[in-house]
């Protein structure tokens, strides 16, 4: 039984909080895959007993072309799609999914990408283990606020323990 956790991040933020979920999974149940939404196949063919997606909060959701060109101008490396665009060319997605974004914690802003992602996911027939959750970053490119690893991994084990005990170290 195994997890796959898929991220889109333009300064690395998404991706260090990423490894840390996948380390908490990894306490219950394997990891197969930590892959950046640019290198994942594509999302109706993953087979896992548990998806972990998570992206960037951009513009109060998921980013778009646009949003994804500013983050380049400001310096950061976004990829050619992004998570909105892995999701929507998904034709089913009928997995146990859990959902994260990164935020600014100053200014406090409204949305979250994790927020709209889960609706996608949701119009696709995915079925959310967990409210969505959002992880902290100091302005636009970080880093991580103090404690978010930490947090991150403690979710991660929280993930695991929400499935099925049919899928668990097995
Ligand atoms: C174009 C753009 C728009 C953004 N809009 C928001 C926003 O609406 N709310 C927010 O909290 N953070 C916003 N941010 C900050 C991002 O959330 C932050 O850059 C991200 O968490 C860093 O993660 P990454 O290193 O994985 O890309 C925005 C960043 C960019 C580049």
């Amino acid at each position: 039984m195994d997890a796959v956790i898929v991220y889109e991040s333009a300064w690395g933020n998404t991706k260090a909080i990423a490894e840390a979920v996948a380390e908490g999974i990894a306490a219950t149940i394997d990891v197969g895959m930590v892959l950046d939404v640019n290198s994942a196949p594509p999302a109706d063919s993953v087979a896992a007993d548990l998806l972990v997606v998570g992206a960037p909060t951009h513009a109060f959701g998921l980013s778009r072309p646009q949003t994804r060109e500013e983050a380049s101008r400001r310096g950061g490396h976004p990829g050619d799609i992004g998570l909105r665009e892995w999701i929507n060319t998904a034709e089913g997605l009928r997995l146990p999914v859990a959902v994260f974004d990164t935020h600014v914690r100053r200014p406090n802003l409204p949305g979250a990408a994790s927020n709209k992602a889960a609706k996608l996911l949701r119009r696709r027939g995915a079925s959310l283990v967990a409210k969505p959750e959002s992880f902290y970053v100091d302005g636009y490119e970080g880093p991580v606020l103090p404690g978010e690893i930490d947090r991150a991994t403690k979710w991660g084990v929280e993930l695991a323990r929400l499935l099925p005990q049919s899928s668990r170290g097995a």
